[in-house]
């Protein structure tokens, strides 16, 4: 096997790979294509400029569909493989890998009926190849890819978006730097007006990878040559034009050999007075080799690329593979296991939250430091201990007897009144504690990778935290209101036994002290003075809930979401059967279909490394 056999094989074979994968280029894959980095030969060229005749004639065989209209409407990637001299000629498509063609009409017909098998009879282009191989002995190794031809109008029967659809899909393939341009124009038409060269020159300004072909050359004017243009005075490029001469319609209508052809192009050239200097450099033979040649330098130089590209893309995709997880296992045990890995992997990054190390567990804290005191301070307890509402609570304790000495029912009664109040701050303490658990059990769902590929475990473990934390949340408020409670069962008597000395002070701002007491006993002064020392006691009581309501809240709530959050959830795992739990673990099925194609991208990539690797070994 030569090295250019090899090279160009090499790249058939990783092409074929492409194509089995979807991947020729387009699309939306987050993947660099390797099929844009392999270096290709497309093959462009108006309506009737010569297209099908110059590609039947590199291969020597006529097996392209004929008839009127766009007869090209999906790309044909045409690998020529050549055999030792009196082989049988044979045709592979990729389609049908079982299959040997020798009957060329067969393929032929094979190619109209894989054309219309993806666009359907509706005449609509694809841009998804159809891969066919040619082994002969009358080949050079070479792969062309044969586009639509670029045409002005829409023919019966074909939408009118079909001329733009057409020029989409060729210019997607002139348009990659790896791809050379056989740019095919007749010589019975202005070159200035072919529509190969004004998309070649677009494309390529320079003329780098683009080769002129012309043909038609024996239908010129009598009198007129195209030396001009074979010359490349017309139209510059960097590689010589190349002049052909194809069959005509009589020679196809009266079935000549293509091989026959070949020879009569060869005389044709050979006994020109025109082009008889440029022959050695004419026809389609020269042509396949030219570019047999050129596409084998063009893969060499890119090898090293095409390498770097393989090994950058098996790195990705095998961290894709990392990052999406591997696929599960069957048996209920590795189930179980698996679904308690990612609990655990869940809890792990809850914890983190709650304990420091991720964003959070200080919102906890922000409740007991902001909202609490502040819902306490914003109590009514002055509306409470007006005035006036000391009054009348204090002369309804009373009764139809004032008190004599102090109000002690009254006092009890305002107590207990304002002790009321605490209920709402220490009951919202808990629910602002429970939506700040709630939430960082949403964002901990959201880290947890490796739930990231089960939505109905990510469902359960969701189902199964916010459960218990209403259960923490029921705990939390009977606790608190419990605290809240005990302050008014029994009030703190050491408190009122200090009382009397406090009155005198307060009630006693320099003047004569018994006059004083006298005067004020059922005055003004003294039921504010029985407002103040109620609000002292109550601002007592404050600060003791101020305290115990976050250690009440932490015990109840956060120590348990610590600790158990998912414990009901494992004890119902257990009982679970292997059927429950292989739903658990039902995968996304994009997911599904992600960790799929990148296996088989993965596969495709490291084929493709081992193939570079063996012609690097044989050169
Ligand atoms: N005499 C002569 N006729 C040619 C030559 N090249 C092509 N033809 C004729 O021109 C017509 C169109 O050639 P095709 O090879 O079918 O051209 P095409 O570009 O593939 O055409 P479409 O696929 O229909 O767009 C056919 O009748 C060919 O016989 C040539 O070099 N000399």
């Amino acid at each position: 096997m030569t090295t250019m056999e090899s090279l160009i094989g090499l790249v058939n074979r990783i092409q074929r790979a492409c194509t089995v994968l979807g991947d020729y280029g387009g699309g939306d894959n987050t993947f660099s294509s390797l099929w844009e980095a392999l270096p290709s030969v497309a093959v462009v060229g108006g309506q009737s400029s010569g297209k099908s005749s110059v590609l039947e004639s590199i291969v020597g065989r006529d097996f392209l569909p004929r008839g009127s209209g766009i007869v090209t409407r999906r790309p044909l990637v045409l690998q020529l493989h050549k055999t030792d001299e009196g082989s049988q000629e044979y045709a592979e498509f990729l389609h049908l890998p079982k299959r040997r063609f020798t009957d060329f009409g067969v393929v032929r017909h094979e190619i109209q009926e894989e054309t219309d098998r993806i666009t359907g009879k509706t005449k609509q282009i694809s841009p998804v190849p159809i891969h066919l191989s040619i082994y002969s002995p009358n080949v050079v190794n070479l792969t062309l890819i044969d586009l639509p031809g670029l045409t002005k109008v829409a023919v019966e029967g074909q939408p009118e978006s079909i001329v733009q659809d057409i020029e989409t899909m060729v210019r997607s393939y002139v348009e990659k730097p790896n791809c050379v341009i056989l740019a095919i124009s007749p010589a019975n038409q202005d070159i200035a007006t072919s529509d190969a060269i004004k998309l070649a020159r677009e494309v390529d300004p320079s003329g780098e990878r683009t080769f002129g072909v012309l043909t038609k050359l024996d239908l010129m004017d009598k009198g007129t040559n195209a030396l001009d243009v074979l010359e490349g005075r017309s139209y510059r490029l960097q590689h010589p034009w190349v002049g052909i001469v194809n069959r005509s319609q009589a020679d196809i209508n009266k079935n000549v050999d293509m091989i026959v052809a070949r020879r009569k192009e060869r005389e044709y050239f050979a006994t020109s007075p025109d082009y008889g200097h440029l022959a050695s450099k004419m026809g389609s033979e020269y042509l396949a080799k030219l570019l047999s040649q050129h596409l084998e330098s063009v893969i060499r130089a890119r090898i090293p690329s095409i390498t770097s590209l393989i090994n950058k893309s098996i790195d990705e995709l095998e961290s894709e593979m990392d990052h999406i997880g591997r696929p599960i296992a069957l048996d209920a045990g590795a189930q179980l296991y698996t679904v308690l890995e990612v609990c655990r992997a869940f809890e792990r990054i809850f914890k983190e939250h709650l304990d420091g190390g991720r964003p959070g567990g200080d919102r906890v804290y922000g409740v007991f430091d902001n909202q609490l005191p502040a819902a306490l301070r914003k109590l009514p307890f002055d509306r409470h201990l007006s005035l006036q509402n000391v009054k009348r609570v204090v002369s309804e304790a009373d009764g139809y007897q004032p008190h004599l000495i102090a109000p002690e029912q009254g006092y009890r009664r305002l107590i207990e009144g304002a002790l009321n109040y605490f209920r709402g701050p220490a009951e919202a303490s808990v629910d602002a504690v429970h939506f700040v658990l709630k939430e960082l059990v949403r964002k901990s769902i959201a880290e947890t990778q490796e739930l990231k590929r089960f939505p109905t475990l990510q469902a359960d473990i969701a189902a199964a935290a916010n459960e218990a934390l209403e259960r923490f949340r029921a705990e939390g408020k009977k606790t608190v209101v419990r605290l809240v409670d005990m302050e008014s069962s029994y009030l703190t008597v050491e408190f009122f036994r200090k009382l009397p000395l406090e009155v005198e002070k307060v009630g006693n701002p320099g003047g004569n002290p018994q006059a004083t007491a006298a005067t004020d006993r059922f005055g003004e002064g003294h039921f504010r003075r029985i407002g103040s020392n109620v609000s002292s006691y109550i601002g007592m009581v404050s600060d003791t809930l101020k305290n115990s309501i976050p250690k009440a809240v932490v015990y109840c709530q956060v120590r348990e979401a610590k600790q158990s959050l998912l414990t009901r959830f494992y004890a119902q795992l257990g009982k679970k059967e292997g059927k429950q739990l292989s739903h658990m673990l039902d995968e996304d099925p994009a997911l599904m279909e992600r960790r799929q194609q990148s296996a088989k991208r993965l596969e495709l990539y490291k084929a493709a490394r081992d193939e570079i690797d063996s012609v690097s070994w044989t050169r």
